[in-house]
């Protein structure tokens, strides 16, 4: 478990080179100290505690507390500008709180941001088993089979990344969100650029995904494309939790309220 107390630092989503997942930045925290091992806990757990996180003058999140509890399909729903992307960052480790505390395992913790990542020149089974590669107890092999299957990576398969299209690309990215199987999965947008056909697969993936113990957090403004899936809802807006708890029978409608 990475704990990731207040700090000033204004650390940002780190650019550049493809990363494997959240681990190294978590071993980053361990060994300047600003994070710690925790222990005796008995359920692994995922959450902001009176977090705060400023960009210069940019408060992007204000005094948000919010738990992620196993086996939900979490819907995070904000406009543009929210600050749904600082919170992922944080629970994915790639950014500190500027005050507040976050508790992350991070290596629980598989991601897919708006900016895909991946290996460029490497075709999309390359990148899968590269990514693969780094994960310190890595599910078997098959496992690839089945990301490539259910999430309709097939005709691309053995395609340069920089070669695909828009859809793919964001397909190739969920591949390597999930490459590590992770308990804690959280998706930005995950449908966006994506066919028809694929997007009803995705989503049945998805939905079978969070069973057990696992946790599926979807961030998106497009409400509609999930709203027969989330089991809990939390509406943030300015920077400020709106609404945190079950859904309401009409979803879409609770966002409109929420942003009136
Ligand atoms: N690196 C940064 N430097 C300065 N301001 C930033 C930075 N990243 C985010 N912000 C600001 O923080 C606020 C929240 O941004 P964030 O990207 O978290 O919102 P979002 O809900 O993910 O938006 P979108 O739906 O458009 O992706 C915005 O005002 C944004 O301009």
């Amino acid at each position: 478990m990475t704990r990731t107390d207040s700090t000033t630092d204004e650390t940002d989503i780190e650019a550049g080179e493809p990363s494997a997942d959240a681990d190294d930045t978590a071993a980053a925290d361990d060994s300047d100290g600003r994070a710690s091992e925790a222990v005796g806990t008995a359920t692994p757990t995922l959450s902001l505690s009176g977090v705060t996180k400023r960009y210069g003058p940019t408060t992007a999140l204000d005094d948000v507390s919010i738990a992620f509890e196993p086996g939900r399909f979490h819907g995070l729903i904000g406009p543009n500008g929210s600050g749904k992307t600082t919170l992922f960052a944080l629970l994915a480790g790639l950014a500190r709180p500027t005050s507040g505390r976050v508790d992350a395992e991070t290596a629980r913790v598989g991601y897919s941001f708006q900016e895909p990542r991946y290996y460029p020149d490497l075709t999309v089974w390359e990148n899968l088993a590269v990514f693969r590669g780094f994960v310190d107890d890595p599910p078997p092999e098959s496992w690839l089979d089945t990301l490539v299957e259910e999430l309709r990576l097939g005709p691309a398969e053995h395609r340069r990344a920089d070669e695909l299209s828009g859809g793919f690309r964001k397909k190739l990215d969920l591949g390597l969100a999930l490459v590590k199987r992770p308990q804690y999965l959280l998706l930005d947008e995950p449908l966006a650029d994506v066919d028809d056909y694929s997007r009803r697969r995705i989503r049945s993936f998805l939905e079978s995904y969070r069973a057990g113990d696992r946790t599926v957090v979807v961030s998106t403004h497009n409400v509609a494309a999930f709203a027969d899936l989330f089991d809990r809802v939390t509406i943030i807006v300015d920077g400020e939790i709106r609404a945190d708890g079950p859904p309401a029978d009409d979803v879409v409608g609770q966002y409109r309220d929420a942003l009136e």
